[in-house]
């Protein structure tokens, strides 16, 4: 790890570990879980909320930060720690993911990705060198190299240029990163669901040399058996001494599975997003507050849970505020959720660090099976 970090592994239990990652703005446990900032804000959350949910580390998107308002201008007001008030460590994605899948007029090339604005249509550029750049404006802890994230179902063929593309741009990006004591760079594998392809993209990556390494091009429609299978051999081709990232993953049940199969660190909007909607996770599953059923129930969603929203509101006030469209819906509920994914993954740290995941699991899909939320 660059200086300034250090991943120091406690625990394994199978392929499963944990441990932490030292960093200069506080320490990660890992496994992790990271919300999503997108714009410089987890949505419907205060910083000191999240925090509360037990979050170590969260995720800005380089994409929607460069559009709006700048990295300049970001990093003209002291970075992103002090703009968003979050003063913990911070990761940024590359762009690369999100120009692909939310810009209009992309035009690719060896180069990078000129493209326009989803937001007012302006014309902008993401290039491995680029993106680095911003990155460093942001002033993020964790950097993400540029990569590409090819669209599944993609041929062998498909996979195996756009994954060498990438390799070249993980180059690029490490060349542009530089030496950056207190700053991480990590890589990310692609290869899709060919195993080949990934391990050659696992060689490239750390032939070159990264302070972490993510898995990437999975949870884009492959399903989770196809993910479990990718990640049945594919972390065990990265360096056992550094953070493992999957990315965009996942649901709790998708978070059980990577963190058995030896992931340390992930992220999703699913807490977040779906907290928004009206849909909270609970330990015995998914739970629709816009349901009817809701209307008259004064139990909390989960009376187990120690979350504000637990506490203090019954389903029947949740089922209101959601139905109400009120604003306190999406602040209970993405609280709730963000609470649960973090007491998840604190399950899952205690349970690797004392040598009884395997008994933990099946508690987690026992308690999902038995249906009546
Ligand atoms: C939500 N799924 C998801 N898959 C991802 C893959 C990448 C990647 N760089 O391969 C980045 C973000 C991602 N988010
Ligand atoms: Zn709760």
């Amino acid at each position: 790890m660059a200086t300034g970090f250090g991943f120091t592994l406690k625990a394994t239990d199978g392929a499963a570990r944990t441990g932490v990652i030292a960093t200069p703005r506080g320490e990660i446990r890992t496994p992790a879980f990271m919300p999503v900032g997108t714009a410089g804000t987890v949505k419907a959350m205060m910083p000191d909320s999240v925090r509360a949910t037990g979050a170590d580390i969260l995720l800005g998107n380089t994409y929607h930060l460069m559009l709006r308002p700048t990295a300049e201008r970001i990093a003209h007001l002291g970075g992103l720690h002090r703009f968003m008030n979050w003063h913990r460590p911070i990761l940024t994605d590359s762009g690369g993911f999100q120009v692909m899948s939310l810009a209009s007029l992309r035009k690719l090339t060896e180069e990078g990705v000129r493209f326009s604005s989803h937001v007012d249509g302006s014309k902008h550029m993401l290039s491995p060198e680029r993106s680095m750049e911003i990155q460093k404006l942001l002033g993020s802890d964790i950097v993400m190299c540029f990569d590409e994230c090819p669209a599944l179902p993609a041929t062998d063929e498909v996979v195996a240029k756009s994954m060498r593309l990438s390799m070249r741009w993980a180059q690029r990006s490490r060349d542009a990163f530089g030496d950056r004591p207190g700053h991480a760079l990590f890589g990310i594998m692609q290869g899709g669901v060919n195993r080949d392809l990934r391990e050659e993209s696992a060689r490239a990556l750390t032939g070159i040399g990264f302070d972490g390494y993510a898995v990437g091009g999975l949870a884009v429609g492959e399903g989770q058996e196809a993910m479990f299978s990718v990640l049945d051999y594919a972390p065990g081709f990265l360096p056992e001494g550094k953070p493992r990232y999957l990315m965009g993953v996942g649901k709790p049940d998708d978070i059980v599975g990577a963190v058995e199969r030896g992931i340390d660190m992930m992220d999703c909007v699913l807490p977040s997003r779906s907290g928004r909607t009206g849909q909270a996770w609970t330990r015995m599953g998914a739970v629709n507050l816009k349901n009817a059923r809701h209307k008259d129930d004064p139990r909390p969603l989960d009376a187990d849970c120690t979350c504000p929203a637990c506490r203090n509101y019954s389903r029947a006030y949740l089922h209101h505020v959601v139905k109400a469209d009120e604003i306190i819906a999406s602040m209970l509920l993405t609280w709730h959720n963000l609470h649960y994914f973090q007491e998840l993954m604190q399950g899952l740290r205690d349970a690797i660090g004392e040598g009884r995941l395997a008994g933990f699991v099946a508690g987690f899909h026992a308690q999902r099976a038995a249906g009546d939320i």
